[in-house]
């Protein structure tokens, strides 16, 4: 549960330790601000990916479906700052699928934490294979991280692509190759 109160005394001080003045009008409604807005980016934290999985729709077919290109936005849990890029999602069904909205929810009840994208990753693939469990789940994050870009290091435009294979994409290399092959058409 976030504590908007604890929040804002946060950057109250936070604002102090930077040397600003906290009374100065362009301040005044800043720590309120940012209370709400981490409500809204670390959301995540009081939701429940099987909350958005929980309704399935029955199939036959156990050919492999892909959703990809799901922008997201982060938080690094090093620097808070953001991290984001776009989502690919894939799995095999064994006899039911979720609406396809419902994967897109999924990456969102994890981004809006503070992560690292390894973790983010893994923590998707898990949820579909707890919720849905299908023959095997695949999730692939290709993300740009500000803590890179704008400070420390400094290399804008770099991406980290991260990978997280579950089931039958572990033990099946042609799998991961179709989603490859699908992702790249
Ligand atoms: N593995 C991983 N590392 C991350 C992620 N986000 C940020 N980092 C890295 O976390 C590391 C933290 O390193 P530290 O040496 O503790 O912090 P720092 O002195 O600010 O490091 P620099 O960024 O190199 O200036 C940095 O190398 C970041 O690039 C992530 O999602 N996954
Ligand atoms: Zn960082």
């Amino acid at each position: 549960m976030i504590d908007e109160e604890k929040v804002k005394q946060g950057i109250r001080l936070l604002l102090e330790g930077i040397g600003e003045d906290i009374n100065r009008e362009g301040l005044l409604e800043t720590p309120d601000r940012i209370a709400r807005m981490y409500r809204e980016i670390c959301g995540g934290m009081e939701e429940d990916a099987g909350e958005h999985l929980l309704k399935t729709f029955h199939v036959d077919s156990s050919e492999m479906v892909i959703e990809k290109d799901i922008t997201f936005y982060s938080t690094c849990e090093h620097h808070l700052l953001p991290f984001y890029g776009k989502a690919h999602i894939a799995y095999i069904p064994n006899g039911k699928v979720v609406g396809l909205s419902k994967l897109a929810r999924t990456v969102e009840v994890f981004a809006r934490r503070l992560q690292l994208q390894e973790q983010l990753t893994g923590q998707i693939a898990d949820a579909l294979m707890e919720h849905i469990d299908p023959k095997g789940a695949i999730v692939l994050l290709e993300a740009e991280h500000m803590c890179m870009t704008m400070r420390g290091i400094k290399k804008p435009g770099s991406k980290t692509v991260t990978l997280a294979r579950r089931g039958a994409f572990l033990r099946d290399p042609a799998l991961e190759e179709q989603f490859f092959r699908m992702l790249s058409r």
